[in-house]
């Protein structure tokens, strides 16, 4: 397809309501580790981390790095698994993740924002007491009943030090929060990374938080394209991850939509991050994509 000197005009005339709506807005993106599986995809979504920024949002990036936990705990040859879509962290686990997430993945998110002249600043829950964690327990649903399950070193958050967040952004900085938490003892725990950008979110009062995923948003049922939901809303959220319908990694995202709107977000969104500027197309245009979680 190939668009004439008007269709590119009337796109970014699309845009300007949306921009003049966002300016000096906090927008927290969620950017997952399916949504990073190859260098140009990354590369889109640091592009739009950009446009955003330079038209007067403030965006703060929370990431995961699921995968890339996955791939370095394969080669010391240790076997992933996961209880209601939350990893099982033992002591060597935690060790590693916050190796893989602080040490490799947020790095190299800070340097390709930087590279594209944002100025960006890498933190994990540690740093100046950013995450304040305690251990959770995971909920597995059975029909009408539910029960707790000890899965280790997995954190839940207690509290959100926005302070060092507000500076940063009033500084004109890129928060990139890698999601290690730590404990009254100083210890580290691995926090789902949707949960994490669900408090910070949260916390901030943020306008939106983005949750970019590996599918297209939620659908009544995943293996069936017509049964995509574009809104969906809290009890209707609730109801399915009862039911069973939201399952698996799922469960963690929408979890996080209900804490963030809890919390005083104004609006949730899970979008498709394998898809070419998912952001700024959930942004700038008026149809949106997704699946928007509202109260
Ligand atoms: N109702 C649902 N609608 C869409 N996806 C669902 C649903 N229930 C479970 N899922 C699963 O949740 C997955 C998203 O979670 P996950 O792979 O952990 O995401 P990420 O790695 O981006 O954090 C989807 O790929 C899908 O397999
Ligand atoms: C407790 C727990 O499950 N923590 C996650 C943290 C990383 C994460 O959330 O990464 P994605 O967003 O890429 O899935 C994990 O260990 O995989």
């Amino acid at each position: 397809m190939t668009f004439t000197a008007k269709d590119k005009a009337s796109i970014l005339v699309e845009a300007l309501p949306y921009i003049q709506e966002f300016y000096g807005k906090t927008i927290v993106i969620k950017y997952g580790g399916n949504a990073m599986i190859n260098d140009e995809l990354k590369e889109k979504v640091m592009q739009d981390v950009a446009l955003m920024k330079y038209v007067g949002i403030r965006p703060v990036i929370v990431h995961g790095g699921g995968p890339e936990i996955t791939g370095f705990l394969k080669k010391v040859g240790k076997q992933s698994s996961f209880v209601a879509g939350l990893r099982v962290t033992d002591a060597e686990t935690v060790e590693i993740a916050e190796m893989v997430l602080d040490g490799k993945v947020n790095s190299e998110i800070v340097n390709l924002l930087n590279h594209r002249g944002v100025r960006a600043v890498g933190l994990s829950g540690k740093d100046a007491g950013l995450i304040q964690a305690r251990k959770k327990l995971a909920t597995v649903y059975e029909g009408d009943t539910s029960r707790k399950v000890d899965i280790g070193y997995v954190g839940e958050v207690e509290q959100v030090n926005t302070s060092i967040l507000e500076d940063l952004l009033d500084q004109d900085y890129v928060p990139v929060i890698a999601p290690i938490g730590v404990g009254q003892d100083g210890e580290s725990y691995n926090i789902n990374a949707d949960y994490v950008a669900a408090e910070i979110a949260g916390a901030l009062q943020a306008e939106k938080l983005l949750l970019l995923t590996d599918i297209e948003g939620i659908y009544r049922d995943f293996h069936d394209k017509d049964t995509f939901i574009s809104t969906l809303h809290l009890p209707e959220a609730r109801a399915y991850i009862r039911d069973g319908v939201i399952a698996g990694g799922m469960i963690p995202k929408v979890e996080a939509c209900l804490t963030a709107l809890d919390k005083g977000a104004g609006k949730t969104h899970i979008i498709d991050g394998r898809l070419d500027h998912s952001i700024i197309l959930e942004i700038f245009t008026s149809k949106g994509i997704g699946t928007q979680v509202v109260r």
